[in-house]
């Protein structure tokens, strides 16, 4: 009842309701006085004590911020500029937005204060806003899976696509709200919410409309993050830090939330701070931002304008013929400055790499796509539906040249496939199927590696085990529900498992390809070997003078095998390290380590590398394709060469003939997920757009293709994700770029399915 009156009001409001809303949500500041003071402050976690420089560090030392109450909003009057920050960092980024919202010490403690929240002006609008811990809502996006933040039932993957309903399975309208509780007296403190005009008009502007009966464990991640932003603003904060609102959604989400963002930040309704990683989309209306740097140091502070100019001297740092101290230098301030981070380790150059400030040699793609062989992967006329919603194969795909229902698919041997669409347009839908967490994967017509799920007659049906040994497999989902108290070693180990705390099978081969593995990812995982941060420590970049040790010869594979490990001091961080203490781009390297290490026919990578840093994202793509090993020759699938310039990778990986992986082979085939273009590894040339039209973002039919051997992802991104370039491009050069992938006259799942090249 309570859902039908609140789609009944929402169905009578006016088509647009843009303006509407904008007017009656705008808030009327008038004091001057800042919202945040910081004047001079030093911070730590904890009381500081004489001894405990090691454990409790200063944070931010001598940091002095203003954020003011207003002007927020640009004024052409009177010219004033309005203020939005956003704080942009790798690491300690978060700590600088608890510190916003009152958290830690601050030394000396006066130095923190909240000019405006004891304001009468505020006090008359609601007294309890005094208070920074009501008044200032943080909301995070990079800590959690996508099912944590709004709580998951889902003890098992399959759970989420159930149709059975618990009475534990909050509608989003409940969760909004906050009748989040089986004991209406324990409800949250807001489920007392009156203000149901406000519900309104945050449900219409985050277009939650459709998904207010839904429980809240069946959204998709993008889905997820609409309504945990909606929620933070129907506690009516004056102040709302976003740490990192955007990773996870699509292209055209990021251009929507990000529009919805700026509306609400413009109008005060609520202010707003973005926590950001340096490799994100920077929003255009963003005009200040606070760089941080290692160690929890402030980098820079002030208009986005002037930041620009200090990049180009930041870039100078790299250079090897270094500026010379001349005295006449305007920028020799910058420099010095730049200069004096630079050798505390505070600006390093994974920074300047994460801010895209050192050159990036132009690649000459030559990438070809893989014909394939035998289908591990076949789906025929495959659609699924929950009633009469359907939310995967909801369209016509032109197949053996007649218009066919429903989704038509082959993923064979060799090949590798980028697999992407809107949030919500079905991608983890569809891999659920493939990996049998979902219910329908029994029903519907899926056949891997070559039988159904079921018995066929003269055939028994594919086991769940069979499934596991076969498919390596890293995803938000499994992210979540990874037991957290296994040792870096038993979670890699876990590939072998039937179940994550299943015993592994394990042999000699096995151990050292772990082994191995643990090697080349050392700097990343051990905490011994790259200075700690909160969040991230997964800098690979050299660090100082640390010189890594030259790894001891590794048995060949096909070597006995013999189950007794030998010692190895290298790595024996990974033996009592455990899953829980690591970051969370950590966890998803570990991840990611399991879903290869075990070699399996078909590698499922979903938003793999979400939340890593660019320069650990493309490790892991370079073991990915190459492997541990030192790749000195071009091949077919990667140009890529490890130089002795390349220290940080050629201090990792061994000679070819000593490596235990070599990347993908011709054997196996790749998965990927995606709403970055840049964790596409080169080597995906096949891709399939899923379509979407949720009314958040443009709408786009499905498309299944292929790039041609000289295209990058860069190249073809923007025009994958645009339904007017796809359309205009797509088609014209279809037939004649075909011809370019060598043996296209033999590309069989043309016969299947028409694929489209741009
Ligand atoms: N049990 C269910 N009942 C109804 N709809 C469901 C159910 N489970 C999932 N959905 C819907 O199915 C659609 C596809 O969800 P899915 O998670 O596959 O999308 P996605 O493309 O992976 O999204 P994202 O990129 O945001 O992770 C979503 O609109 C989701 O709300």
């Amino acid at each position: 009842m309570l859902i039908q009156r609140v789609l009944g009001r929402l169905s009578q409001l006016p088509r647009s309701p843009w303006t509407s809303t904008r007017c009656q949500s705008r808030r009327n500041v008038s004091s001057a006085l800042p919202l945040i003071s910081i004047q001079n402050g030093t911070f730590y976690r904890s009381y500081p004590t004489p001894n405990d420089d090691e454990h409790n560090p200063e944070l931010y030392p001598s940091f002095t911020f203003t954020l003011p109450a207003k002007p927020w909003r640009s004024d052409d009057q009177t010219g004033k500029q309005g203020q939005h920050w956003a704080v942009v960092g790798s690491a300690g980024k978060t700590a600088l937005l608890e510190i916003f919202r009152g958290r830690y010490i601050v030394i000396p403690s006066h130095a923190r204060s909240y000019p405006y929240l004891s304001s009468d002006e505020l006090a008359a609008k609601d007294p309890r806003l005094s208070y920074p811990d009501r008044a200032i809502q943080y909301v995070g996006f990079g800590e959690e899976g996508p099912q944590v933040a709004v709580g998951t039932r889902a003890p098992y993957l399959s759970a989420r696509y159930e149709s059975r309903r618990e009475d534990s399975d909050w509608s989003v309208l409940q969760y909004l709200k906050g009748q989040t509780s089986l004991n209406p007296l324990e409800e949250e403190e807001y489920s007392t919410l009156q203000d149901e005009t406000w519900l309104e008009q945050v449900v219409i502007r985050l277009k939650l409309e459709k998904l207010l009966d839904m429980p809240v464990a069946n959204l998709s991640n993008g889905q997820t993050r609409r309504t945990r932003i909606a929620k933070a603003l129907l506690r009516k904060p004056e102040l709302l830090l976003l740490d990192e609102p955007f990773m996870g959604l699509d292209p055209a989400s990021v251009r929507s939330i990000s529009t919805l963002l700026q509306s609400f930040a413009e109008d005060s309704s609520p202010r707003l701070v973005l926590g950001l990683r340096p490799q994100d989309m920077w929003p255009d209306w963003i005009t200040h931002l606070l760089i941080v740097g290692n160690r929890h140091r402030i980098l820079f502070q002030g208009e986005r304008s002037r930041a620009k100019h200090v990049f180009e001297v930041w870039k100078t740092l790299t250079e090897s013929n270094n500026r010379q101290d001349s005295g006449k230098d305007p920028d020799r301030t910058i420099y010095m400055d730049a200069k004096e981070a630079w050798e505390g380790g505070i600006l390093d150059r994974q920074l300047l790499w994460d801010l895209r400030l050192t050159q990036v040699k132009p690649t000459n793609y030559n990438v070809f796509a893989s014909v394939g062989t035998e289908a591990l992967v076949e789906m025929d006329a495959v659609k699924v539906q929950y009633g009469t919603k359907t939310v995967l194969g909801g369209w016509e795909q032109t197949v053996d040249g007649e218009q066919k229902e429903g989704l038509h698919w082959r993923v064979r041997r060799g090949q590798r496939w980028a697999i992407l669409g809107a949030n919500g347009s079905g991608k983890t839908t569809l891999l659920s199927l493939i990996t049998s967490d979902h219910p329908q994967a029994y029903a519907l017509p899926v056949r891997l590696f070559g039988r159904s799920r079921l018995p066929e007659p003269g055939q028994p049906g594919v086991s769940i085990f069979d499934l596991q040994s076969r498919i390596g497999h890293s995803s938000p989902e499994i992210h979540t529900l990874f037991p957290r108290h296994l040792t870096v070693r038993q979670s890699i180990e876990s590939a072998w498992a039937e179940t994550f705390l299943g015993r592994p099978l394990l042999d000699h081969d096995r151990d050292s390809d772990v082994n191995a593995a643990l090697k080349f990812f050392k700097p990343d995982l051990d905490p011994s070997a790259s200075p700690g941060s909160e969040t991230d420590n997964t800098s690979i970049a050299p660090k100082g003078p640390e010189k890594f040790k030259v790894f001891p010869k590794l048995p060949r594979s096909g070597s006995k095998s013999r189950a007794v490990r030998e010692p190895d001091v290298d790595i024996e961080y990974a033996d009592s390290l455990p899953f829980s203490s690591l970051s969370v781009a950590q966890q998803r390297l570990v991840l990611f380590i399991r879903a290869v290490v075990h070699k399996p026919d078909l590698v499922i990578l979903d938003e793999a590398f979400s939340g890593m840093s660019p320069s650990l994202r493309n490790k892991c793509i370079y073991f990915l394709e190459v492997g541990d090993s030192r790749r000195r020759r071009r091949d077919s699938t990667s140009k890529r060469t490890t130089t002795r310039k390349d220290r940080w990778l050629y201090d990792c990986t061994v000679p070819e003939p000593d490596a235990r992986h070599r990347g993908l082979t011709d054997q196996q085939a790749l998965i990927v997920v995606s709403h970055v273009k840049e964790e596409i590894p080169e080597c995906v040339r096949h891709w399939m757009r899923l379509p979407s039209d949720d009314g958040f973002a443009d709408p786009l039919s499905f498309r299944i293709g292929i790039l041609t051997h000289n295209q990058s992802w860069d190249q073809a991104w923007d025009i994958i994700w645009s339904a007017k370039k796809m359309e205009e491009q797509g088609r014209r050069a279809y037939r004649r770029k075909l011809k370019d992938v060598p043996g296209s006259s033999k590309v069989r799942d043309t016969e299947v399915y028409e694929l489209w090249s741009i």
